[in-house]
């Protein structure tokens, strides 16, 4: 890659990462280095009981602080607003989120760079349900969880995108900026409400398919909790779905309308499991893969 006024910013959360961090950052440095790109990397962490600010601290000293900047804050606050935190502090033109826990490898970033660079996308996400992606390491309930998650809102919502729940991507700073501020969700379901909201204004997506595997040092903080908010989530943004499908033209085959009305009744009222309950009215649904060349998805149900 050759040199270029662009520089990448990543925005690293972290909670408890004491053990993770040296090798992060270790890996980040030596991706950029490598690709001869300008880089600063703001980890945003909230008030780990382990110490993970003390390791930043001594990372920005070996680094240097314009490549290292800590910015912390006072408690747990969640993922969310970690990304609103640290765009803040953001010098960059482009900016890459990502976990510090190894499950997403800074060799990607190369690619998203790329493919960004190839169309002048807007957000290059990276995807684990497409191409050569995936996913090691997780149990069958996580599993589970993430598809059914995925499963849910691209169905209810139809961004387009194949993996909606995953948090390694690149954005042009100012399109991250409009879409963080009107994004309302605070924890896990942000990722999903970001990629919804960049279609409904038109955002260009790419996608990078990205092998993640789970973390060896430390614990998910994911919970139940997370799980309720994703579904609520979901909830609120049915009606910029619905917008956007409309919008689309795409709305004969298996249509927003019938699934809205479907699932207000069935689900949200009887607690019925989603595919179950679609299947057993609508038949096996059909889905077509995005084909990530900008059109959009369709969902035909067949009886
Ligand atoms: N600052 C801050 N960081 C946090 C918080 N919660 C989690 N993090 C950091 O955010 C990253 C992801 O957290 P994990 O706890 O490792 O998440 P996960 O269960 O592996 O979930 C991953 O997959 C999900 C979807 O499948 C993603 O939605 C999620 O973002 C993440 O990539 C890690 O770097 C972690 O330290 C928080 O409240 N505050
Ligand atoms: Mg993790």
């Amino acid at each position: 890659m050759s040199a270029s006024i662009d520089k990448y910013s990543v925005i690293l959360p972290t909670y408890n990462e004491r053990s993770n961090l040296p090798v992060i950052i270790w890996l980040l440095a030596k991706t950029f280095k490598e690709n001869d790109l300008s880089w600063e990397v703001i980890i945003v962490d909230d008030a780990s009981p382990d110490g993970t600010q003390e390791i930043a601290k001594q990372l920005a000293k070996v680094y240097g602080p314009e490549h290292i900047l800590l910015k912390p804050r006072a408690g747990k606050l969640g993922l969310g607003t970690a990304y609103v935190h640290g765009l803040q502090f953001v010098t960059g033109n482009f900016v890459i989120i990502m976990d510090a826990d190894f499950s997403h490898h800074p060799k990607f970033i190369p690619q998203f760079i790329k493919l960004q660079q190839t169309k002048n996308y807007d957000i290059v996400t990276g995807t684990r349900y497409a191409g050569n992606g995936g996913v090691y390491g997780w149990d069958l309930r996580r599993k589970v969880i993430s598809r059914g998650a995925n499963f849910l809102a691209s169905t209810l919502l139809r961004p387009g995108v194949s993996d909606l729940t995953g948090s390694f991507r690149l954005y042009k700073k100012h399109v991250l900026e409009q879409l963080i501020s009107a994004t309302i969700s605070k924890g896990y379901v942000f990722q999903m409400e970001m990629m919804v909201r960049a279609r409904h204004l038109g955002f260009t997506i790419g996608e990078v398919p990205i092998t993640f595997v789970d973390r060896v040092y430390g614990e998910s903080k994911m919970g139940a909790n997370e799980i309720v908010q994703y579904a609520k989530g979901v909830w609120q943004l049915l009606s910029l779905g619905r917008e956007s499908l409309k919008r689309s033209g795409n709305t004969k085959e298996g249509s927003l309308d019938l699934q809205f009305e479907f699932y207000h009744r069935k689900i949200f009222k009887t607690g019925e499991f989603p595919s179950q309950a679609k299947q057993a009215t609508y038949g096996r649904p059909q889905t077509h893969k995005p084909p990530h060349n900008g059109q959009k998805p369709r969902v035909i149900f067949t009886s």
